[in-house]
């Protein structure tokens, strides 16, 4: 029997095409992202990286449903998000996207368990066996099962991080964006984080999508895709630390700083 599929793509968990935004009014306006064609493939933890100001934030925010283009089109999910109107993209956004953020962003008066256990809450969801067993099979890769009791505030930044992914994968979102998950932690802190962010594509088959200024970030990812100025320089697959140094370095003789 042959399957079909109303999806766009099977292979994509979003894609971009002809992505512009531009921001403020005619003679002052900003253009901070110029035509932004981007795959991202799923299964796969992709970096991007750039130049302070060169659109990375804006690109995450209008393909994770954040924030709208100004032209161009996102699919998520095989969804067009433009199809979508508020609700219909605030209830697309909490069931299929997970975010974590570089400020945790947990609820204080919950413990690590109940932040996990938020999005389906929040979705109404009734967390039965196989929400409880999803819970366990994420706290368990990300190793915190010894921590699901502790408030926020009795957590070390690391682990609070670590919270915060499970938080995001919890409900098997189609992709979870990370916006410098790493920037408030310390060198040996960030790796553990992002080894468990490589962990969960790896193990859970999650898709990771990350925003960094970091090299040694980025040299985790599957997938790195540098901008300037709005548009895509380069999209490496695998690359070697060399590959990823000669992109950025091109990048700097231009005249940004990463
Ligand atoms: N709300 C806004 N209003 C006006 N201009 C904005 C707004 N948000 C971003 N910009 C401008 O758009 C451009 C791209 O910004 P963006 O935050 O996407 O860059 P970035 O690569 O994420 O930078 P950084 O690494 O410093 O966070 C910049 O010139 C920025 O000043």
């Amino acid at each position: 029997m042959i399957e079909t599929t109303t999806h766009s793509s099977v292979q994509d968990a979003a894609t971009a095409r002809g992505l512009t935004k531009t921001y403020g009014r005619a003679g002052t306006e900003v253009h901070a992202l110029r035509g932004i064609d981007v795959d991202l493939p799923a299964g796969r933890f992709t970096a991007i990286m750039g130049p302070s100001g060169s659109g990375k934030s804006t690109l995450m925010h209008c393909l994770a449903g954040l924030d709208q283009a100004t032209s161009g089109q996102v699919t998520v999910d095989g969804t067009r998000l433009a199809d979508l109107d508020d609700t219909a993209l605030t209830k697309f956004r909490r069931d299929r996207v997970g975010f974590v953020f570089q400020s945790f962003n947990l609820l204080p008066m919950l413990t690590a368990g109940q932040n996990i256990l938020l999005p389906l809450e929040l979705a109404g969801r009734r967390v039965g066996r196989p929400e409880r067993e999803r819970h366990n099979q994420i706290a368990t890769v990300l190793g915190i099962t010894d921590r699901l009791g502790h408030l926020p505030s009795q957590l070390s930044g690391g682990q609070q991080q670590r919270v915060a992914i499970a938080r995001a994968l919890i409900s098997n979102p189609a992709i979870v964006f990370a916006d410098e998950p790493t920037g408030n932690l310390d060198s040996t802190t960030s790796a553990e984080v992002l080894g468990f962010l490589r962990t969960s594509v790896r193990e859970l088959g999650q898709t990771v999508v990350m925003v960094t200024h970091e090299l040694d970030a980025a040299a985790y990812a599957d997938d790195v895709i540098v901008i300037a100025d709005g548009r895509v320089r380069s999209h490496l697959t695998n690359p070697t630390r060399e590959r990823l140094v000669s992109a950025l370095t091109g990048e700097a003789l231009s005249g940004g700083t990463v």
